[in-house]
């Protein structure tokens, strides 16, 4: 792949690039897998990034993910709005339309859009938004907007997809189950996955899941969550152990309920840059059957973003 550049900007100090060698995974992904969580950046010079950003990153093109793609062999991706570009979609709208239908999208907006701005980002492939409560990425936005975009983009037969950390599940709690919509937990909701799976941290999200039927997960980013490691570098294939147990749990109570994606191009890591073709290699760690594998990498995302086609 090519290398990234930086464009105008300068990056945040200690950022890592994503990487640029990634391997062929040796695990086989079912037909038409998509990558439910992704990312582009910029390129900065085309696409600025937002002024109240919080991190500034390495430019990471439509091209580029298009070539991750085809290099682990997904058939499609779900671009995720990420926070460096705030609520100016305009990256993300020009990678979905690039895709010729291969890629849908999930944006930022504020209270202030309108209908046809709305219906333009529909037209795109935009099928969600994204309610971000993880302090270090965002500003607060108050909880009265927010229900009021998710009762507008409801209309639309849009979700939602929230981020937050495990220990703020609590306090927003009654704020996400008032929502409307089908409900996205990004990175299984970031649990401390040096406490006990079967501890009250992660039995509070099980629960959330269990009694909410409109809540998926993400069941991704073991390279975030991870304290043990191993790293998924260097041909290891048995990375992140300490994800697994997590991960599994989440995949074989709500098989119908989970998506998986690479996250490339991995943004604030601190510790390392995985090889996103040994990131596939996790998947039948959490996923281990064919059955699950089709219903995480397929047929569930495919419901959600391409019903049409599902
Ligand atoms: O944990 C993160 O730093 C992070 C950031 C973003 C974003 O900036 O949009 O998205 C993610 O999925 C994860």
């Amino acid at each position: 792949m090519s290398k990234p550049t930086t464009g105008d900007f300068t990056k945040t100090s200690g950022w890592l690039d994503w990487y640029t060698g990634p391997s062929k995974p040796a695990f086989q992904l079912p037909p038409g897998s998509v990558d439910a969580h992704c990312h582009v950046f910029g390129p900065g010079a085309e696409f600025p990034y937002a002024p109240e950003r919080k991190y500034t990153p390495c430019d990471a093109s439509k091209q580029q993910l298009f070539a991750l793609r085809d290099h682990l062999g997904f058939t499609r991706n779900v671009i995720v709005q990420a926070t460096c570009h705030g609520a100016d979609n305009r990256a993300l709208v020009d990678a979905c339309r690039a895709s010729v239908g291969r890629a849908r999208g999930v944006a930022t907006v504020r209270r202030s859009i309108s209908d046809a701005e709305l219906q333009d980002l529909h037209a795109a492939g935009v099928r969600g938004v994204r309610f971000n409560f993880v302090k270090r990425l965002v500003d607060f936005t108050p909880k009265d907007e927010l229900l009021e975009i998710a009762g507008r983009i409801a209309q639309l037969g849009w979700h939602v997809v929230i981020y937050f950390e495990a220990v703020d599940l609590p306090e927003l709690w009654d704020f996400f189950t008032a929502l409307p919509t089908t409900v996205v937990v990004d990175h299984m909701g970031r649990p401390d996955v040096s406490l006990p799976v079967d501890g009250p941290q992660f039995a509070l999200f099980e629960r959330f899941m269990r009694e909410h039927g409109n809540v998926w997960s993400k069941v991704s980013c073991p390279e975030r969550l991870s304290v043990t490691g191993p790293k998924a570098l260097h041909g290891e294939r048995h990375a992140y152990q300490d994800v697994i147990p997590f991960a599994r749990r989440i995949v074989q109570q709500f098989p119908d309920r989970v998506l998986w994606g690479t996250d490339w191009p991995h943004p604030n890591l601190k510790d390392h840059m995985p090889d996103d073709g040994l990131l596939v290699d996790f998947i039948p760690h959490i996923a281990p059957t064919a059955d699950l594998q089709q219903k995480l990498l397929v047929d569930n995302p495919m419901r959600l973003y391409w019903p049409e086609e599902a």
